[in-house]
């Protein structure tokens, strides 16, 4: 295995630690430090790395240009900035990204891709459809398609693997998971993997928007007359599923009395129209979804335990955005933009690269909406790139945080009372290295939500 040598020439004291800790690699890496004893890099020999990591400020004093000096070692140097710098260009670096110092893991890695591009030691695939190895050495999966759904990570394709496999059988699915997080496709997917129900319609039912008094009719339908109003046939939800897919979303929002009425025509198919004496046999796929925690509704009794029997033969769970990881997160943002871009654009208009502090933000923004909330951030975005042709960071931040609801600190988040904001920022700092800056568990010790965590790194400067 190929042992990674690092050369860190940084003042920042934990610096070396926090880049060993996000690269942890089985193989290495081996970080060689330069300090004031050591020989200091300012001679034009070649150094014994394969990368380097040096601040921006530190061949000031030997009064050399940073790119010319890169040449002349010959392998591929990364520049720190200050610690609080917010901006990632600096004018000795013309258009070089910059690394911050209080780098977080996704930073890193970021630079380092942009850095590495055509660095073959590394062995950066990023032609798009095929898997790649990072710097961080793991495998960096293509975005995949199946329809118009767009997945990455491996616990999606499980998903989609299974959606397939169980929606060949006639069997009922049940799938959870949180708003936004595209339930609807896969329930779609479970339908068209049926070889004989996939022929007939998919009827889509909110079951959180039925009107108590229309139950019976829409679910089992009625004939002309059967009640004032009724001034024809009408065949209702399951006729209307017949031979094909009844899919029944927010099943937890059904009230008790609704759920028992449809656990006898579930049962058996057979349903009586309202104001008819005919019994009359359906045959269709049932598929329900919800994002409410039907076990605990079990236990409180507000759900029936017999209804979640006959509904949840299997059981699909669809991961939030957290769960499936930044990877897929920036892809789906990259993705979402550019149908964004087509979609608004008079003409075409290719996605531009995004800066870094935008991938920063999307990877470890938490997006409680999921989807649905990435695809809105991604056209906001795009929007403001077909206004401004550039991405300038404080307006598009601003834009990204005007809902009230996402990015104010929560009124209900009580904030230990710190001295001092540098007491605060130390905190915050000690908190993260000793929880290896992971931020859930971080946010946890410090007893806050992962928005007020991300707020603080924000304000010093702690995140990028
Ligand atoms: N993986 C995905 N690829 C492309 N679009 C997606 C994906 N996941 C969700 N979407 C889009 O996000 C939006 C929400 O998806 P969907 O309605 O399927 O979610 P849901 O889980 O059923 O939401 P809810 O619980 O609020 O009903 C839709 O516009 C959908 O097209």
């Amino acid at each position: 295995m190929t042992v990674i040598q690092i050369l860190v020439w940084e003042g920042q004291h934990d610096f070396a630690k926090r880049l060993e800790r996000c690269l942890n690699r089985e193989d290495g890496p081996e970080i060689l430090r330069y300090d004031e004893e050591a020989e200091h890099p300012s001679s034009d020999a070649p150094m014994e790395a394969d990368i380097a990591f040096i601040s921006t400020s530190a061949l000031r004093r030997y009064d050399r240009n940073h790119l010319a000096w890169e040449r002349i070692k010959g392998i591929p140097v990364i520049w720190v900035g200050s610690g609080d710098q917010s901006v990632y260009t600096t004018t000795a670096l013309s258009e070089r990204v910059v690394l911050p110092a209080y780098f977080n893991c996704a930073s890193l890695e970021t630079v380092m891709r942009h850095t590495l591009r055509s660095t073959p030691r590394f062995g950066v695939d990023t032609h798009p459809g095929s898997e790649a190895e990072t710097e961080k050495g793991h495998i960096e999966l293509p975005l995949r398609k199946e329809g118009s759904f767009l997945y990455q990570a491996a616990c999606m394709q499980q998903l989609v693997a299974n959606a397939r496999l169980y929606g060949a059988l006639s069997v009922s699915v049940l799938i959870r998971g949180g708003s936004g997080t595209g339930k609807e496709h896969i329930a779609r997917m479970v339908a068209d993997a049926h070889p004989d129900y996939r022929n007939g319609h998919f009827v889509a039912v909110n079951c959180a928007a039925i009107p108590d008094t229309l139950f019976e009719s829409l679910f089992f339908g009625h004939v002309k007359g059967s009640f004032t109003g009724a001034v024809r046939d009408h065949a209702g939800y399951f006729r209307d599923a017949h031979n094909g897919t009844l899919y029944l979303d927010e099943i937890g929002d059904l009230p008790f009395y609704q759920q028992v009425k449809l656990l006898r025509a579930l049962d058996d198919g057979v349903i009586h129209p309202v104001g008819s004496s005919e019994t009359i046999k359906t045959n269709f796929r049932l598929v329900t979804a919800t994002n409410r925690p039907l076990n605990r509704m079990i236990q409180e009794g507000t759900f029936r335990l017999d209804f979640y029997h006959r509904i949840a033969v299997v059981e699909l769970y669809v991961p939030t955005l957290h769960e499936r990881g930044a990877d897929e997160k920036l892809l789906l943002f990259s993705a979402a933009m550019r149908q964004s871009l087509n979609h608004y654009a008079q003409e075409v208009c290719d996605l531009p690269e995004l800066p870094l502090w935008l991938k920063d933000w999307v990877s470890s923004y938490p997006f409680s909406g999921n989807v649905r909330e990435l695809f809105n951030k991604a056209a906001r975005m795009a929007a403001y790139y077909l206004g401004h042709h550039r991405f300038e960071q404080a307006e598009c931040m601003h834009l990204l945080c005007t809902d009230a609801l996402e990015c104010e600190t929560p009124e209900t988040d009580e904030l230990p009372d710190f001295t001092s904001k540098t007491e605060e920022r130390n905190q915050v700092l000690q908190a993260l290295e000793k929880n290896q800056w992971r931020r859930s568990e971080t946010a946890d010790a410090l007893g806050w939500s992962r928005k007020t965590l991300w707020l603080k790194m924000k304000k010093y400067g702690l995140s990028d």
